[in-house]
């Protein structure tokens, strides 16, 4: 039983999403997916949608078998409980493979770091990017 770690945002879900979830699915036999706290959201503009409710959407992806709210001060508490065998970093994710590596090392955890693939919009007006729909919402509402 190989037990694999996704994490992100997920504010407003598009098919990028599902594409790296079921990426990080098919490394391993059960996804978890934690899902960053608001207060944790520092690197871009907050989310729109609360905490609770951005976990409601993803845990009800198919690839998805548990979805959890990220530890609002230490990301490891949610790691330590899970107890995964690979840790599935998106494609653009800013956080350092080796320095997340020896950070769990230093933890006691250990295990695999992979990188997703990513999702290209082969078609100009395909959204993939949470940021890109509220882009497109606030120029085409307001
Ligand atoms: C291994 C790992 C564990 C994480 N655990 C938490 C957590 O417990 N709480 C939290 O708010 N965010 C957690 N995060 C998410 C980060 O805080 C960060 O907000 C997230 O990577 C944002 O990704 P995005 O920009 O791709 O949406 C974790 C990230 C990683 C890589
Ligand atoms: N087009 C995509 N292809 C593959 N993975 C994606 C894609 N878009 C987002 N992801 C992955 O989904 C996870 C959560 O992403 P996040 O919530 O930051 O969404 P986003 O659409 O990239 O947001 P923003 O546009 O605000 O940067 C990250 O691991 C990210 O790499």
């Amino acid at each position: 039983m190989t037990r694999v770690v996704a994490q992100g945002t997920f504010d407003i879900l598009h098919p990028g999403h599902v594409h790296y979830l079921q990426d990080a699915a098919d490394m391993g036999d059960e996804l978890h997916v934690i899902v960053a706290r608001s207060v944790n959201v520092t690197h871009k503009e907050t989310p729109i949608v609360p905490d609770e409710q951005r976990r409601e959407m993803v845990s009800a992806l198919k690839p998805v078998d548990e979805a959890h709210l990220g530890h609002p001060e230490d990301i490891f508490v949610p790691i330590e409980r899970i107890e995964p065998d690979v840790i599935a970093l998106g494609y653009d994710q800013h956080h350092d493979d080796e320095q997340l590596e020896a950070a769990l090392s230093a933890r006691g955890l250990d295990c695999d770091i992979c990188r997703a693939s990513p999702l290209e919009a082969e078609a100009a007006d395909r959204l993939l990017s949470t940021g890109r729909i509220i882009d497109r919402i606030v120029d085409e509402r307001s």
